[in-house]
């Protein structure tokens, strides 16, 4: 058979449109969802959603339009319906976290993107019991000198740098939100805060080898372009090895965001684990309790494994605090009422010598968690529908009355769930912590609030997230007020979370 010059073109437009074909007709099992946008037939849509920074926003407006079946890629489903998140996400269910967590690995596999489920076993157990609710008690000294600290220097600032007219400073609320996260973190995952509130400075130190020299970066800005380049070669994940070639700065960017991110926890761990320091070694923290765990031979883990592990907790402990504590601070202050409402309560509640309270102060004041729930549920720091593959061997399954067979990708998108109309009623879109009233939240609701997401890969960290949101949101709340020093609502960007892009506030001491 002859291949003539001008039928090349009609070959490759051949095997273009069968490049796309079979994956679909593969499918066909998938063909009667409604796809948006041409997701059925390529990954590219869903990238480009992931790339622009709304996929969650994207496949929200779907939703509206299709219903609760949405197929977003040639493999996968995107599900808007609560009764599905059991099937998804519960336990013994047998699903698998897709290939998209392929994309968040440096190192080496961490907890969070171990995909093998005897691996991620071990790996749980080896944190778990750290994070428990009794555990996590001899952590608080170190999430409370941090708190302490971000007091002094917003006393500081307000006291300096006050308007002399009306006392308040302005400054970026998500900047000071963020060092005292990684502060607390780093004190927490390496032994020592990154000192970021005593400099007023997003930096760290990075190493890509312990033998390197240091280096200094801005550690928001690597964990949040790390986020979203992850979070985008993730709906692609073929693109990854070709990724560093593709003419977007983005990528070029991203990529090296996730080896200086890598770089950071390199050199915390190198400090933290020099001789003279473990001589000398009394503190209780994440890194202490990660040298006690064992593989599964009874050894020790190695340095990569440990060191891939706090950075593990490093990115999943640290921005995903603040952002939700800048979207607090956003929700209460356009919301009347909620503050005055918020510190009488607290004022109530607490001690009036008492500036940092401890947890055990707060985690029994209502209406302080409700206004917390009540943000996790309408910003959902989580948006995305965290996305879990049928693995071979399991299936046909049936979910919201459709048959999904193995290798079929499945998500349930927070974000919508979290504003459904149909499960919060009518005020789906209102900020109102009134509804986590125990009088008023319906079972149905109380099982659709997945801002930790749900079964054996949720937040291993909740309980240490939990008592940090009580412990800040009780001291901002009751030391400071605030007035907006920007126009129109917070502007939120999606990588792997749903990002404030800044809070620009007048903060001062309180008056009255
Ligand atoms: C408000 C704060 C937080 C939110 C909203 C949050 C949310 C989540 C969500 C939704 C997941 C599931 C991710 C997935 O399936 O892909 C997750 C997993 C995880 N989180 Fe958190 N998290 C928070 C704070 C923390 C903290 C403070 C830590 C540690 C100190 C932490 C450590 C982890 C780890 C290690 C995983 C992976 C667990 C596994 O796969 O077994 N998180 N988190």
């Amino acid at each position: 058979m002859f291949v003539t010059l001008q039928s090349v073109p009609f070959i490759l437009l051949g095997l273009a449109v069968a490049y796309y074909l079979v994956p679909y007709l593969q499918k066909s099992h998938l063909r009667d969802i409604p796809s948006a946008g041409f997701a059925a037939f390529t990954n590219v849509w869903l990238l480009l959603q992931a790339r622009q920074g709304k996929k969650y926003l994207t496949i929200d407006e779907a939703h509206k339009k299709y219903g609760k079946l949405v197929r977003i890629s040639p493999t996968q489903v995107s599900i808007a319906d609560d009764e599905a998140i059991l099937s998804v996400y519960g336990h013994g269910n047998g699903f698998l976290k897709a290939d998209f967590y392929d994309a968040f690995v440096s190192i080496r596999r961490g907890l969070f993107n171990t995909r093998d489920r005897a691996e991620h076993s071990r790996k749980r157990k080896t944190v778990s019991h750290t994070f428990s609710a009794k555990s996590i008690g001899q952590f608080e000294q170190y999430i409370h000198g941090n708190v302490e600290e971000f007091v002094k220097q917003w006393n500081r600032l307000s006291d300096l740098q006050g308007d002399p007219k009306t006392g308040y400073v302005s400054l970026d609320a998500l900047n000071w939100f963020n060092y005292l996260a990684f502060d607390i973190i780093g004190d927490l995952a390496f032994g020592a805060p990154f000192g970021m509130l005593e400099k007023g400075q997003d930096i760290a130190e990075m190493r890509l080898d312990p033998k390197d020299p240091p280096k200094y970066v801005a550690a928001v800005e690597v964990l949040n372009r790390r986020g979203e380049v992850s979070a985008t070669l993730g709906c692609m994940p073929s693109l990854i090895p070709f990724a560093k070639y593709i003419p977007d700065r983005f990528f070029y960017e991203g990529l090296q965001a996730v080896q200086h991110l890598a770089g950071i926890a390199i050199a915390r761990v190198n400090e933290r684990l020099k001789p003279e320091v473990m001589a000398n070694n009394t503190r209780v923290d994440l890194l202490a309790r990660l040298m006690e765990g064992k593989d599964e031979n009874g050894n020790q883990l190695e340095r990569a494994e440990l060191t891939a592990e706090a950075l593990t907790q490093l990115i999943a402990g640290s921005d995903t605090t603040s952002n939700t504590t800048c979207a607090i601070l956003y929700w209460c202050m356009i919301t009347p009422h909620v503050i005055p409402k918020l510190r009488k309560t607290l004022d109530d509640a607490l001690p009036k010598d008492i500036e940092v309270p401890t947890h055990a102060m707060v985690k029994e004041i209502p209406y302080l968690q409700w206004v917390i729930w009540e943000t996790m549920r309408i910003h959902s720091t989580s948006s995305m529908g965290l996305p879990r593959e049928i693995p071979a061997g399991f299936g046909p399954i049936v979910i919201c009355g459709h048959t999904f067979q193995a290798g079929d990708v499945l998500s349930v998108p927070s974000y919508t769930i979290h504003r459904s109309k149909e499960i919060w009623g009518a005020d789906a879109e209102e900020f109102v912590p009134e509804r986590w009233n125990p009088e008023r939240l319906t079972a149905r609701q109380k099982a659709a609030f997945i801002p930790f997401s749900h079964g054996p890969r949720a937040c291993v960290g909740r309980n240490v997230a939990e008592m940090e949101l009580l412990v800040i949101c009780a001291t901002v709340f009751r030391l400071f007020e605030f007035e907006m020093h920007q126009d129109g609502p917070m502007q939120t960007r999606e990588g792997f979370l749903r990002k404030p892009l800044g809070l620009q506030v007048g903060m001062r001491r309180r008056r009255v």
